[in-house]
């Protein structure tokens, strides 16, 4: 079993790269905030020797003295506690980046699932939130866990060696036991949420499927499931602060006592009672210095065993939020299988003789391709080929991987009679993103940029009238079979689609047109070529169908199927 969090560390330590200035910060105003503890300690305890050595006339300044103190150890802790927020929110800012970005990466490429749904928001809320006390309370105690006791232990040693040696030896116990307990603890945590997550993908899942559990009288044992899950889950919690209260009674125990063989030291040496060593340069203001020094010694260290907690539940979440993002930033990896390749093949119809001499294709990114041919030459059989609707066609990256079934729901395929759903121009219009962005325009709450580019794209189109000539404009209804809309303005809606997908970020592997200006008059088509000059601007890779000669100055590549040729297969 792997227990050193490898990866988990990684991950926190690139989100760590997000917040690093404001821990800078954060670690100054605690460095001063110790300094600042120090004097004022130091301060009180030569108050209380003045005092009884009735030097009341230099009290004044000190005094003084000591309120400055206290306002600027009150001052560097807000400071400090205020810039560790902010790194804390940096750093989940970070995390929400990765996870949406893989998000978006999921739904353009296919790769989402959709039982996810269920857990993704959980997936999403729960752990990024217990990322905030690793960076906002664990990470800058770290500093002042070893900062702090530093300064007072290079203090304690110059006002008596002994004391110092006291302290000394019992400090490492600290970070020991907390290492032995914290061990356990990641581990605990990592469950935990686990356990969150499975309770609430089991509760979910359960309500919403209520009316079929009804109906299939599984009721009770739904409920005996959830009641199952929610058990576990406590057993769980209960678990967690088990450990979490053993690690702080280990912590105080030591703490206190070590502060109580300081007091009996310094108590002793003071009254004379016993001799110990360096007993001679304990004065009151020095042993009252010490013994008020002592807790503050070993409080970073005990805030630090509290914050510990924090570590394991941020090592627990980065497990669930690194296996969530480890395909992160695959956008630019998942795109990069260029130059594409096809061999040639013979291509036949089951019903007819005529065999189709497919030939080979390299095509690199952003190139567009025009097959040509007089009808029938097998433009569109080329296509569906290509489009994986019809079989036989190997598509092979330059190394020779053959494509895989995500790299293939990524091509784009609009066929010579577009299809148009029984819905708004907007609608149709919208039917390529993602489903929650469709959800949006079904409910009538998109984003006011959606509206936007949608209307930027029926622009580019040349559809500014068709809308203008409509009811509702983009919100007005046309039928599956285009009522409402000419066979040109359906073909050019239907284009659009892509048009308005790849302005959104949701750009096909491989854009395939069949005879995309078919019907068109010269104005359509010339907007049409327009459209496709963009997506070419756009970077997409497009392969163009068509035995007009509009898009001759598009192609990057032109493959004339007048030359390749087809043949009639031999009877028999
Ligand atoms: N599903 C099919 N079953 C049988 N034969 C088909 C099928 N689809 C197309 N064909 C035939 O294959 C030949 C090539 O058709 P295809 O549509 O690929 O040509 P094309 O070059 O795109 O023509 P056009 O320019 O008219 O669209 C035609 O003779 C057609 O009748």
């Amino acid at each position: 079993m792997r227990t050193t969090f490898q990866l988990e560390k990684a991950y926190l330590n690139q989100l760590g790269a997000a917040s690093s200035r404001s821990l800078l910060w954060a670690r100054c105003w605690g460095s001063i905030h110790a300094i600042a503890t120090v004097i004022q300690l130091g301060l009180m305890a030569w108050l209380v020797q003045l005092f009884f050595q009735q030097h009341i006339e230099s009290i004044t300044a000190i005094l003084v003295a000591l309120f400055v103190t206290i306002l600027v150890r009150a001052g560097s802790g807000y400071g400090h506690k205020a810039t560790a927020l902010r790194a804390a929110e940096s750093a989940k800012n970070s995390a929400q980046q990765r996870l949406l970005e893989h998000w978006h990466w999921q739904l353009t490429s296919g790769e989402w699932q959709q039982q996810r749904n269920t857990n993704a928001a959980n997936d999403y809320i729960e752990p990024i939130e217990q990322l905030s006390g690793y960076f906002g309370r664990y990470k800058p105690q770290v500093w002042l866990a070893v900062w702090q006791p530093l300064v007072i232990l290079a203090v304690v040693f110059y006002l008596n060696w002994l004391a110092g040696l006291f302290l000394l030896i019992s400090a490492p116990l600290i970070p020991l036991f907390m290492a032995l307990i914290g061990m356990g603890a990641e581990r605990i945590h990592q469950q935990h949420i686990l356990s969150v997550q499975r309770l609430a993908g089991i509760f979910i899942d359960r309500v919403r499927n209520l009316t079929l559990l009804f109906l299939m009288q599984k009721l009770p044992v739904a409920q005996r499931q959830v009641e199952k899950a929610n058990d576990e889950y406590r057993q769980l919690n209960m678990k967690t602060l088990r450990v979490a209260f053993l690690s702080s009674a280990v912590l105080e125990f030591f703490a206190a006592i070590a502060i109580a063989a300081l007091a009996i030291y310094i108590g002793f040496s003071l009254l004379g009672y016993y001799s110990f060593p360096a007993a001679e340069q304990l004065t009151l203001f020095s042993g009252l210095f010490i013994l008020l020094l002592a807790p503050e010694f070993f409080q970073p260290l005990r805030q630090l065993s509290q914050f510990y907690h924090d570590r394991a539940a941020a090592l627990g979440a980065a497990s669930v939020l690194s296996e969530q993002t480890k395909a992160a930033s695959p956008s630019k990896e998942h795109a990069a299988h260029f130059p594409l390749q096809t061999k040639s093949m013979t291509f036949q119809y089951a019903t007819r003789d005529q065999v189709f001499l497919v030939p080979a294709m390299a095509i690199e990114e952003g190139q567009v391709v025009l097959l040509k041919g007089v009808t029938g030459s097998g433009k569109s059989t080329i296509l569906q080929l290509l489009a994986g609707l019809l079989p036989g066609l190997e598509i092979t990256t330059s190394k020779g991987q053959q494509l895989q079934a995500t790299d293939l729901a990524r091509i784009g395929y609009l066929p010579q009679s577009p299809w148009l759903s029984n819905a708004s121009v907007l609608q149709n219009l919208c039917a390529l993103l993602p489903e929650a962005q469709q959800d949006y325009v079904f409910e009538n709450t998109m984003e006011s940029t959606l509206l936007d580019e949608a209307m930027i794209v029926c622009q580019q189109l040349g559809l500014e009238q068709t809308l203008a000539r409509l009811p509702l404009g983009l919100h007005s209804h046309v039928s599956e079979l285009g009522a409402g809309l000419s066979g040109g303005e359906a073909k050019r809606l239907a284009l659009g689609r892509w048009l308005l997908a790849v302005r959104l970020g949701f750009s096909p592997q491989i854009l395939l047109l069949d005879e995309p200006s078919a019907g068109l008059d010269s104005v359509s088509a010339s907007y049409v070529h327009l459209a496709l000059l963009e997506l070419k601007k756009q970077g997409v890779t497009t392969v163009i169908a068509s035995h007009a000669a509009h898009f001759d100055d598009l192609a990057d590549i032109v493959v004339n199927l007048d030359e390749t040729g087809t043949s009639e297969a031999p009877c028999g």
